[in-house]
């Protein structure tokens, strides 16, 4: 029996992302929240037939039957880029709708997985944690910022350049969610060495700008919607399968170093510097993450990608850190 709660379901990555998760036969109650038209996206999601139940839930009345003992809480909730911000710009708005969505996952669902997919995921994600720690209800295993949608943008871009099938080719990214913090070890994956330096550089920045391509094709209308429904799915289900069903699986995601010590050492060792989140790969298990694994060799380019990447990313956190921890009345 799996409880999955959406929140935010009702909108461009929400409701296709219900769809997705509405396909699995290992989640046993979808609930939807949104403050709009979560009645509307579970009535209509009710009537395939898989065995999950649908339930809807509009407004902060309903969010405590929404997420109420959640084994795992999604949150695409909150407002999407327009061409000329960036992701940062979002923090005025997105930070509160994802506090107040933790306030409430920490009093009704303690123990839940909670991923995040709100912008910006650099400083949402401590926001969470410290809201979990006023509450006295932090596990750092249980924390995600979903990140799987640059693991997807990377297997795809590269899989072109190489002529190869996508589903075979597969590019650890880390560092964070935004511009230059995020991080493809293009070196790691296999085939890269036929490509010149040039032709690295570009993927890499294609990759890191990859939410800027969307935004600006979407002229105004938002951001990247389907394919990170996709990737979103795509996580929630592989954390599902590990934590419900016993099977390990590997993916990036952004995380509390704080939830495995020792592998957070290597990677403080690599950067020569510490931080407290850091999208790495990890290996689930019954608790969430069970490890945090070796990043690898990087080449002489990645490891600048990462020393620039460190201050912005450093900041990005401590601005989710203080909104949280500035706030007297948590
Ligand atoms: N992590 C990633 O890789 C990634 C990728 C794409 C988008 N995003 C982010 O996901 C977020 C959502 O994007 P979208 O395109 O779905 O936006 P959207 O505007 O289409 O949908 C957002 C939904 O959130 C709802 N919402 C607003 N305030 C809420 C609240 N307090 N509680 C519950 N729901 C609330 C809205 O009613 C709406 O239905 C944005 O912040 C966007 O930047 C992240
Ligand atoms: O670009 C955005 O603002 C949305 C998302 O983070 C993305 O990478 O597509």
């Amino acid at each position: 029996m799996v409880k999955v709660t959406v929140c935010g379901a009702a909108g461009g990555i929400g409701q296709p992302l219900s769809l997705l998760l509405k396909q699995s036969n290992l989640i046993s109650h979808l609930a939807l929240y949104d403050i709009v038209n979560a009645h509307g996206a579970a009535a209509d999601l009710s009537h395939i037939d898989t065995s999950s139940k649908v339930t809807g839930h509009v407004g902060p009345f309903e969010l405590e039957e929404a997420i109420k003992n959640a084994d795992i809480v999604v949150i695409p909730a909150g407002v999407p880029r327009k061409p000329g911000m960036s992701r940062d710009d979002l923090f005025k708005i997105n930070a509160g709708i994802v506090r107040d969505i933790a306030v409430a996952a920490a009093n009704y669902a303690p123990n839940a997985l909670m991923c995040i997919i709100s912008n910006p995921v650099n400083s949402t994600v401590p926001i969470v944690a410290e809201v979990f720690k006023k509450y006295n209800v932090y596990n750092p295993r249980k924390l995600f910022g979903i990140t799987t949608l640059d693991l997807v943008r990377s297997s795809t871009f590269l899989s072109e350049l190489l002529d190869a099938n996508p589903k075979q080719v597969n590019v650890p990214v880390v560092g964070g969610h935004s511009g230059i913090t995020i991080i493809p070890l293009l070196s790691q994956a296999p085939g890269t060495e036929k490509l010149s330096e040039i032709q690295l550089e570009n993927l890499t920045k294609r990759i890191q700008f990859a939410g800027d391509e969307v935004v600006k094709a979407k002229n105004g209308a938002g951001s990247a919607t389907l394919s990170m429904a996709y990737a979103g799915a795509r996580f929630t289900l592989n954390l599902v399968e590990s934590v419900f069903n016993g099977v390990t699986r590997v993916e990036c995601a952004y995380v509390n170093l704080a939830s495995d010590p020792e592998g957070a050492q290597l990677i403080h060792h690599i950067a020569g510097e510490e931080f407290e989140y850091f999208s790495v790969p990890l290996e689930f298990g019954r608790e969430g993450i069970q490890r945090i694994l070796p990043i690898g060799k990087m080449s002489r380019f990645e490891y600048k990608l990462l020393t620039s990447a460190v201050p912005e990313l450093k900041s990005n956190i401590i601005k989710g850190i203080s909104f949280i921890t500035d706030d007297s009345k948590l």
